[in-house]
Parts: C-alpha cells; structure tokens; sequence
C-alpha cells in the first residue's frame, strides 16, 4: 500500500545565521579599528518600561559589545516630552562617537513618533525609518535598509539563491516590517503581493505565494493548508499567548500544520528575530564606513 508521504520542512536556523553574521561583523569592525583606530558606536534610546522592549534592548547591547563595538544606552522615563527625547537625538547626532541611532518602538502616546524619526540623522539611521532612507531603498538606491527585511532577505538568499521571477507574498504593510520588504523584493526582481487586514481571500493570496513574509502579529493566522506546496515561509510575527497554562511565543504562522507543507520555514523563537538584532549591528557598520568614506563591508547590506 503507497500512501502520500507528507513533506516536511527545512526548519530555517536563524539562530545560527545570525551568529554567522555577527562573526563576519566582528571580523569587520576589527578591520576598521585597525585602519582608523576608532570603533563603531551604536546608541540605543528606550522610553518607558516596556518589559518586552527592555529584554530586545539589552541582548542588543550585549550583541553591540561582542561585536566589539560602542553601545550607548539611554534609558528615559515614560513621561520624557517630546521637546526632551529631541533634544537628547540632536546630541546623538552631532556626537562623533556615534554612528548609529535607533529609537526604540514603540513610543509613549505624548511623543510624535514621526517627528522623532524624521529628527534622526538619516546617515544614522540604523533602523532604516527615515523618510530619506525610505525614499532611497524605493527608487534603487543606496540606503540604510530596515533590519527585519533585510535579515529575511539574507535568509531567503541563503535558502533559494536567486528570488528573480518568484512570486511573493507580504502578510502585513507596517512601515517597519511589511512596506520595507515588498520594497526589498521588488528589487530582487520577484513579483510581489503585499496582503493586509481588509484583502478579500487571504487564502486565495497566500496559496499563489512561493515566498511568504508573515508580519501581522496575529498568532497562528496562516494554518498549513493555505500554504502553496514547498513554498519558503519566513514567520515574522512575535506573540506572547498562553499554552497550557505557560506564557509561549508563537508567529503568526501554525508552526506545526506549517511545516508539513511549506519546503522551509523560520520558527518563532529562533528564526527572524535573531537575525533583526545582527542586521542592526551590520547597519551601524555600514553606516561608520559610510560616514568615513571608506569602501563598504561586503555582505553586510542589501
Ligand atoms: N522578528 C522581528 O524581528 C520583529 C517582529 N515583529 C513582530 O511582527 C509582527 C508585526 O509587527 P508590525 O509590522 O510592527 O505590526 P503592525 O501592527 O504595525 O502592522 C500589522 C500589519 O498586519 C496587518 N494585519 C493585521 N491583522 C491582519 C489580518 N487578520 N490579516 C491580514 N493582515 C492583518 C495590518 O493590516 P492594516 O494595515 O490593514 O492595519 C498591518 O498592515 C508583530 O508580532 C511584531 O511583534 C516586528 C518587528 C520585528
Ligand atoms: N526602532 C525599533 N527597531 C526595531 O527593530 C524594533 C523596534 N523598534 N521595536 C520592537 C520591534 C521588535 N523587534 C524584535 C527584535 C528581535 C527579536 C528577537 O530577537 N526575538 C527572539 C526572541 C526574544 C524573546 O524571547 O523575547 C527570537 O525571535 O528568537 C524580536 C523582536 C525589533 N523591533
Ligand atoms: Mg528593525
């Protein structure tokens, strides 16, 4: 008796890609400190008492340091105005020691998160948020590309080479996370979808998709058979939820329906995340050698 055996997935290991990435920063910013004797420098600012926030905000300063590079932490109180967060990012961006600002979201209600974006350096904006950078990465130029894209697209590389003529699918249009990678993509010469909270037949749009990029923060939303057989799923979404009576993190893709049908998939923990923290730490060195003029690291950007 033949029966259909299921395929099962590639489990996409971002854990170790993203080590893999930092060691090659690592070796960079060694480099760099050897030709100018000065060493990247990456600033992070947190505004209120966000748990979750804190957790991402310190493993990034611990990445910083192992790098080898500078983390400058600046933790502000939840009622910070807005006139005092400027004031802080426009010393940020006259300090030489500097090269990289990320301003953690999301921010208390009080503050215009635009306007602070748009107050950062866009030379050092790590993060990719500025509407320079934005307006750069859309019309195929160099820019500073935003670290959860660019870290799927560096495991997409990895797992299909090539992505010309693909046909790929965003779940999610954030300026963070959904817009930046249809942007990415379309770059790479795939056909992109982009899917949000009012597309029609979810399910119609994901089946056609031979590359998924999930991004909406909704836990579990894509079950195994919407997949189009084989495709690559990336599981972008980072949900806290309670499973038999423990606290859990799931994506917004059923993880185990998932990867009896998909040819690979990202997990949640272990997947995207890891790589976002590494994309942060590649962008601040890109963005040193940038401001120093010297030739850009290979591999560390778009
Ligand atoms: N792994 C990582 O490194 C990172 C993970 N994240 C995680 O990714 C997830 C998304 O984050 P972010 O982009 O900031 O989220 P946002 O909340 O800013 O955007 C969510 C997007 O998903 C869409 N959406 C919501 N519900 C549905 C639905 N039922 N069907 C289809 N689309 C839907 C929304 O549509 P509409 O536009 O119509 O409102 C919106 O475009 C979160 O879980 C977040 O924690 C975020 C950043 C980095
Ligand atoms: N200015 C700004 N830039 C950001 O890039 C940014 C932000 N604000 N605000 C919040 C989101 C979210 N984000 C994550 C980064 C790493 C993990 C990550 O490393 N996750 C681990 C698990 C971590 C855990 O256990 O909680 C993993 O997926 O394996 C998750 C989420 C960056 N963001
Ligand atoms: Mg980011």
């Amino acid at each position: 008796m033949t029966m259909a055996q299921p395929i099962t997935a590639r489990v996409i290991d971002g854990r170790a890609f993203a080590a893999d990435l930092r060691t090659r920063v690592r070796d960079e910013v060694a480099r760099l400190a050897d030709s100018t004797g000065q060493t990247p420098g990456l600033a992070v600012v947190l505004v209120g008492e966000d748990a979750a926030s804190h957790v991402y905000v310190r493993n990034k300063v611990r990445q910083t340091r192992e790098a080898g590079m500078q983390s400058h932490e600046h933790q502000l109180p939840a009622e910070t105005s807005q006139e005092d967060l400027l004031a802080l990012i426009a010393r940020l961006n006259a300090d030489p020691s500097v090269h990289g600002i990320l301003v953690q979201l999301p921010l208390p209600a009080q503050i215009d998160t635009h306007a602070v974006i748009q107050a950062i350096d866009p030379a050092k904006d790590v993060d990719g948020f500025h509407i320079n950078n934005v307006g750069l990465l859309g019309t195929g130029q160099k820019a500073l590309v935003p670290c959860t894209p660019l870290g799927c697209l560096m495991l997409l590389r990895a797992e299909l080479g090539s992505l010309e003529g693909r046909r790929a699918l965003v779940v999610g249009a954030s300026n963070i996370v959904g817009k930046p990678m249809a942007q990415l993509l379309l770059a790479e010469k795939c056909t992109v979808a982009i899917a949000h909270s009012r597309t029609r037949d979810l399910e119609a749009e994901v089946r056609q998709a031979e590359i998924l990029i999930v991004a909406t923060g909704v836990p579990g939303l894509i079950p195994g058979h919407w997949l189009r057989p084989g495709a690559v799923v990336l599981d972008v979404g980072i949900n806290r939820v309670e499973r038999e009576g423990k606290e859990v993190l799931v994506g917004d893709v059923d993880f185990a329906s998932a990867r009896k049908v998909a040819g690979a998939i990202t997990p949640v923990p272990g997947g995207v995340g890891p790589m976002t923290i590494a994309c942060l730490l590649a962008n601040t060195v890109t963005a040193f050698a940038r401001a120093r003029g010297l030739p850009e690291p290979a591999g560390l950007t778009q």
